[in-house]
């Protein structure tokens, strides 16, 4: 996005009132501002620490008790809680500016409107922390510091009004222009006709600029402080591009940075005021007061938008000139500086009380139509270009951590689809293993069955073999006894036992020789069968058409053969 476009949506979010709380460290005795007899007794016999009526619980929240004097009367301790940051005695100003004023100023840098008040009792610390003194510089000084730091190298020029509003001998409100040459100014509604801007060089210039604005300002020696400021004293920053020849062009929609030390409020009692002094006093008190409603109808309006914002801003030139803060159209800090010994429990419980629910006020801050110069949008792209690479390098990062896993996973994944691959192509194989299984138990089955029925040929073969046998050796017999006997000898075979077969072999032999007459199919089998498997493969044949020769033998065959061969010669 767009820096600019980026500033212009930053500065339409709302966000809340800041408001810090500064606790000024307890100066020896015999200082302005320790001085009550009361305490100045007491602190010769007790530890410094038993004087605190306030103190700090955390980095947000302090506790507030009644010194010892009136504790039997209100022995109760209160928490305040909900500071953007309480600053202990001890804090240094580079802290405070840290913590507060940093962030201010390089919102301001970035053309963000934005104000600082300081509030407090007198010689609580205002003015220290806003301007400081010689060895430790405040939250201006600090500001400038910072601001010709970051714009050495750009082409904006810094502008600097100082000026202060008081009430001379307690007669009408008058704002001074406390720049040199400066003089009376006139407001008109919230603007201030006259009023000296000073170009600032450097920082050094800024400074110089600046005391020499405090020495016009109104202080006066009073029993809380020994320089007090008697007026509100209001300081405005403004940076301007060169290209626009330091014209200021449209004043009201520059970012400006507005510092304000209010005069401390003070109550009646403690002061001890009288005269012009009283009249100083009364005035410095209205304006604080008038600050506060203008607060308290902001806050109320903003919880409950029925209530109407009530216009307290008119009645003091303070609050006119602040207008656009006091009607939270731009956003502002204040902080509250006070002090924690046991004579300032009045002072500081009635400023806890009041200022502390400004926490809740919110700020919309109109958006700036300011026009940014160039190298500041360019600082803008550069810082963003830094964090973008930043970004994109711990994208990187983890971009690579994910790859890592993604491998990782995609590892796994590929071994696991090589198990259910190879479980797969296992199970073909079990199942082609079964079916090999199966044909190989079909096929000793048929063994098996071959096996019987071999058996059964060669049993069923045996008897003919035998007759074969026989037949055989009856031929041999009829050969080698040709010449002496015919078949008439033959038929009396049985007889003659020497020589003969027995008379079972005779019946059979007769049985055969007789015979079942040769069907024709018989015959033509015969032929058919000759003349596929060849002479003499009478078994073959026999075997082969066992149904249709029924229970002739091999032997029958071939004489049956035989026989159609001699016929078929014959003829
Ligand atoms: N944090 C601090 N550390 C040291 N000294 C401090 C601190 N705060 C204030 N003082 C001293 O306390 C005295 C009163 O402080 P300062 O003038 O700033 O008070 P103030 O709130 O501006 O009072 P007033 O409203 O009367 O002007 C001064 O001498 C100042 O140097």
């Amino acid at each position: 996005m767009d820096p600019a476009t980026e500033e212009t949506s930053d500065m339409a979010k709302s966000e809340n009132l800041g408001l810090f709380l500064r606790i000024r460290p307890l100066l020896q005795s015999g200082v302005r501002g320790d001085r009550n007899p009361r305490f100045r007794r007491k602190s010769a016999f007790e530890p410094w620490f038993q004087k605190m009526c306030l103190r700090v619980k955390t980095s947000r929240s302090v506790t507030l008790s009644p010194p010892l004097a009136l504790e039997r009367g209100r022995t109760k301790t209160e928490v305040y809680d909900g500071f953007s940051q309480v600053f202990s005695p001890d804090s240094s100003q580079e802290e405070v500016y840290e913590k507060m004023m940093r962030p201010l100023v390089e919102d301001f840098l970035r053309g963000k409107s934005g104000m600082l008040a300081a509030f407090g009792p007198s010689g609580s610390g205002k003015t220290h922390t806003i301007f400081g003194c010689n060895s430790q510089s405040g939250m201006v000084p600090l500001a400038l510091q910072q601001i010709f730091k970051e714009t050495s190298d750009s082409t904006r020029s810094l502008f600097i009004s100082i000026f202060e509003i008081r009430c001379e001998g307690g007669k009408e409100e008058r704002v001074f222009d406390l720049s040199p040459n400066g003089v009376d100014l006139t407001m008109h509604r919230s603007t201030l006709k006259g009023l000296h801007e000073v170009v600032i060089s450097d920082w050094r210039h800024g400074e110089f600029v600046i005391s020499q604005a405090l020495l016009r300002r109104a202080t006066s020696p009073t029993n809380a402080n020994s320089q007090s400021s008697r007026s509100q004293c209001v300081i405005n920053l403004r940076i301007v591009d060169d290209k626009s020849n330091g014209e200021v062009n449209d004043q009201a929609n520059d970012g400006v940075l507005i510092i304000v030390d209010l005069a401390g409020a003070e109550r009646e009692k403690g002061t001890g005021n009288q005269g012009v002094r009283l009249l100083e006093s009364n005035f410095i008190n209205k304006t604080s007061m008038v600050f506060c409603l203008c607060l308290r109808s902001l806050l109320e309006h903003q919880k409950n938008p029925m209530k109407p914002l009530e216009k307290h801003f008119q009645d003091s030139l303070l609050t006119k000139y602040l207008r656009d803060y006091m009607e939270g159209k731009k956003r502002m800090a204040l902080i509250l500086t006070v002090k924690a010994g046991g004579e300032d429990y009045h002072n500081t419980s009635c400023l806890l009380k009041q200022a502390t629910p400004y926490m809740e006020i919110k700020f919309n801050n109109e958006p700036s139509k300011r026009r940014l110069s160039p190298s500041f949008v360019l600082k803008g792209y550069k810082e963003k270009l830094e964090v973008a690479e930043h970004e994109i390098q711990h994208l990187r990062e983890s971009n690579l951590e994910l790859e890592k896993e993604l491998k990782d996973h995609k590892s796994q994944i590929e071994v696991a689809q090589e198990i259910q691959r190879l479980r797969e192509s296992n199970l073909e194989l079990e199942t082609e293993l079964k079916y090999l299984k199966s044909l190989i138990e079909v096929e000793r089955l048929a063994d098996d069955q071959v096996a019987e029925e071999t058996q059964r040929l060669k049993e069923s073969n045996l008897e003919p073999e035998k007759e074969v046998k026989d037949l055989k050796s009856l031929i041999d017999v009829q050969i080698s006894g040709d010449d002496q006997w015919d078949d008439s000898v033959v038929e009396d075979l049985p007889n003659k036992n020497a020589i003969s077969p027995s008379n079972e072999d005779n019946d059979r032999l007769a049985r055969r020789r007789k015979g079942k007459k040769w069907s024709s199919l018989e015959e033509d089998t015969l032929r058919a069968g000759v003349e596929q498997y060849g002479v003499g493969r009478w078994k073959l044949i026999l075997t082969s058409n066992r149904d249709i020769f029924g229970e002739r033998t091999q032997v029958d065959l071939k004489d049956k053969w035989r026989n159609l061969t001699r016929q078929h010669t014959h003829h």
